[in-house]
């Protein structure tokens, strides 16, 4: 079956799905060389539903399926995992594939340096790593992620930060002395008494500084605290940022 054509798909009656589905289906269309990629990172979220969709519609289409069934890809937790394998593409894993060519995720905001905040989905550690260990990181989102200047002008949560658990009293009281405004160990909410596990095990904090002039240099302040395991200011990270807008159309950003 032939890979549909983006404007030939049928509207979605939701807006923000359609922006969406929209950044998802062009950042692999224009970013995946299929005769020498070989290794693909497939992220976590909703927007990124959309690009595994996308390459199970690559692998049932003849002129594709030799190739993309020969793909490997890299989840980002538990989510991805299910993605890859829903659209019957390989799962691979990062101790075997430390290298991957091209890696497509989400954003919860970003700037015009493509400097980006993410975990909000409680992935960023492995989100990072796979993101790093790319030789391209495409972002895809909708019209609401982008930031008209500074990181947590929209995204209003606060920086989410992948603690060990046993330190995440110090870990609060190290934020506040940097700054951090408002500190919460994240929770589960009505779906679990008690703080969000992470795939590693390992507690979230949000912590919010307000805007963010200079996002790299408090990256670096936050992880050199004991008890961090990573933080989810991805800085000088992303290579192109597809952005869907409600109308269909989607606007693209490189550094
Ligand atoms: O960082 C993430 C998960 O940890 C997601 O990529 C981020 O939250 C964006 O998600 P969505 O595409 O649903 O807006």
């Amino acid at each position: 079956m032939p890979v549909p054509s983006i404007d030939s798909l049928p509207v979605l009656a939701d807006k923000l799905e359609s922006s969406k589905r929209a950044a998802a289906y062009r950042a692999i269309d224009e970013n995946i060389d299929f005769k020498t990629d070989k290794v693909i990172g497939i992220g976590s979220g909703s927007t990124v539903i959309y690009a595994a969709e996308r390459l199970g519609q690559y692998l049932k289409d003849s002129e594709y399926s030799d190739l993309v069934s020969e793909f490997i890809c890299i989840p980002t937790g538990f989510q991805s995992r299910r993605l890859i394998l829903d659209n019957g593409l390989k799962l691979g894993s990062i101790e075997e594939n430390s290298m991957i060519d091209v890696d497509f995720d989400g954003a919860d905001e970003i700037d015009d340096d493509l400097n980006l905040i993410k975990g909000g989905g409680a992935c960023l550690f492995q989100e990072k790593l796979v993101s790093t260990s790319s030789k391209k990181f495409i972002v895809v989102a909708d019209y609401r992620k982008k930031a008209p200047k500074y990181l947590s002008t929209n995204w209003k949560s606060g920086i989410p930060i992948e603690i060990v658990p046993s330190a995440y009293v110090r870990v609060s009281d190290d934020l506040k002395k940097l700054g951090a405004k408002h500190v919460i160990v994240r929770q589960g909410g009505s779906a679990k008494a008690g703080p969000v596990v992470t795939d590693n095990n390992n507690f979230l904090i949000d912590a919010d500084f307000g805007m963010l002039e200079n996002p790299a240099q408090l990256h670096d302040k936050i992880k050199a605290l004991v008890g961090v395991v990573e933080t989810g200011l991805f800085i000088d990270n992303a290579s192109k940022a597809y952005i869907g807008n409600a109308d269909g159309t989607v606007n693209v950003f490189t550094k």
